[in-house]
């Protein structure tokens, strides 16, 4: 492990303190032409980032989602309301204390933004060469921080000689430079496999637990998110709908934006199609439980249909995990004496389980 500082961010999930705080802020953009109407970017967003945590931030394109990074690093102003970073509130800020916060947060991009002059060595201590850092320190810390992301061999080639993955490495090397307590990954990802991204999140994982860098990782995929943050916020066009951590909001999401990202990967509902398949070879009633996380969950449900004489086969469905607690959904065809499944469905409402009925 390097020895790197971090000023006085504190190792992941020991801290409840919020780093990032936004009060009601709404981001207006001027219209393209005089007679448009003013694009709002982000609308009455409020939310608090803990130090220490990793944060997402997932929205389809053109959901705010970059323009909620360039608030936080103070490249953009809030048309209404406050951005908090740490003890500053920046728009009461002058610009030169702004960029004081600035040197706090490193940053990492989709398209990596390395100078393609430079070796892999010069590009991570190219930021400390600006903050004037001295030559002997510089070489230290950029062999330090070489050696962290696993590039130390590749400190003379350029970035052209490096895959996408080792590229970003060197990304989030130059980015660690200054020691910054914050860390903002706008589709940090994106450009890359889904091997490469599993490496670069595990890289990013250890930047956080082994270095106490808080991180606020900005994407559309969802497996970003499973893979890596703690919490998540979901924006849908200029709104944050829901937020929360991330199993809450992926297991049981409460809004229709979120469900619907959710529903595109984690197992859920029956489609109409499989639904229509399904009615062709099982003629009992459908009913989809999702599956809740508490002990004994599965033998209950079974104990319920067996009380009242009901026959219950699961036809779809399935389980997986997200931060280690089961989520997921069952169909069931039902079928038992008159009434029968009438009373089962009601028993398992009354426990708290919420059966849907597919019609
Ligand atoms: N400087 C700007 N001037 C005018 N409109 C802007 C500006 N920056 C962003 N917008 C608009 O604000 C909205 C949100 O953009 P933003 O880039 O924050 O979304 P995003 O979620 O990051 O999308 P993407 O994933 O495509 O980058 C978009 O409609 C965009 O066109």
């Amino acid at each position: 492990m390097m020895s790197v500082t971090t000023g006085d961010a504190e190792p992941s999930g020991s801290a409840a303190e919020p780093y990032v705080r936004f009060e009601h802020v709404t981001k207006r953009f001027p219209a393209n032409d005089r007679r448009g109407a003013p694009l709002t970017a982000l609308r009455d967003v409020s939310l608090e980032i803990a130090r220490g945590e990793v944060f997402g931030v997932i929205g389809h394109s053109g959901a705010g989602k970059s323009t909620l990074v360039r608030l936080i690093n103070g490249l953009e102003t809030p048309s209404e309301g406050r951005v908090h970073v740490g003890p500053h509130e920046l728009t009461a800020l002058p610009e030169r204390e702004r960029r004081g916060v600035r040197r706090d947060i490193g940053m990492i991009f989709q398209q990596f933004n390395l100078f393609q002059s430079r070796t892999v060595a010069g590009n991570v201590a190219y930021p400390l060469k600006v903050a004037g850092v001295e030559r002997a320190e510089r070489d230290r810390r950029v062999a330090r921080l070489l050696d962290f992301v696993g590039l130390l061999d590749r400190a003379h080639d350029h970035p052209e000689q490096l895959s996408g993955g080792q590229k970003q490495r060197v990304g989030i090397a130059r980015a660690l430079a200054t020691e910054p307590s914050l860390l903002l990954a706008d589709e940090a990802t994106s450009a890359l496999d889904p091997e490469t991204t599993g490496d670069v999140l595990a890289l990013l994982r250890r930047v956080n637990r082994e270095l106490g860098v808080t991180i606020v990782i900005i994407t559309h995929e969802l497996d970003v998110i499973r893979g890596i943050a703690d919490r998540v916020a979901v924006l849908d066009d200029g709104e944050l709908v829901e937020s929360g951590s991330v199993y809450e909001v992926f297991a049981h999401p409460r809004t229709e934006a979120a469900a619907r990202f959710v529903g595109t990967t984690l197992r859920d509902r029956p489609s109409a199609a499989t639904l229509a398949r399904l009615r062709r070879t099982h003629s009992g009633r459908l009913v989809t439980v999702r599956v809740r996380d508490r002990s004994g969950f599965q033998s209950a449900l079974a104990g319920t249909f067996l009380r009242h004489e009901v026959a219950a086969e699961i036809v779809f469905g399935g389980i997986s995990e997200l931060q280690d607690r089961p989520v997921g959904s069952l169909t069931f065809e039902l079928t038992g004496p008159p009434g029968a499944v009438d009373a089962s469905l009601a028993a398992l409402r009354a426990d708290g389980v919420e059966p849907v009925e597919e019609d």
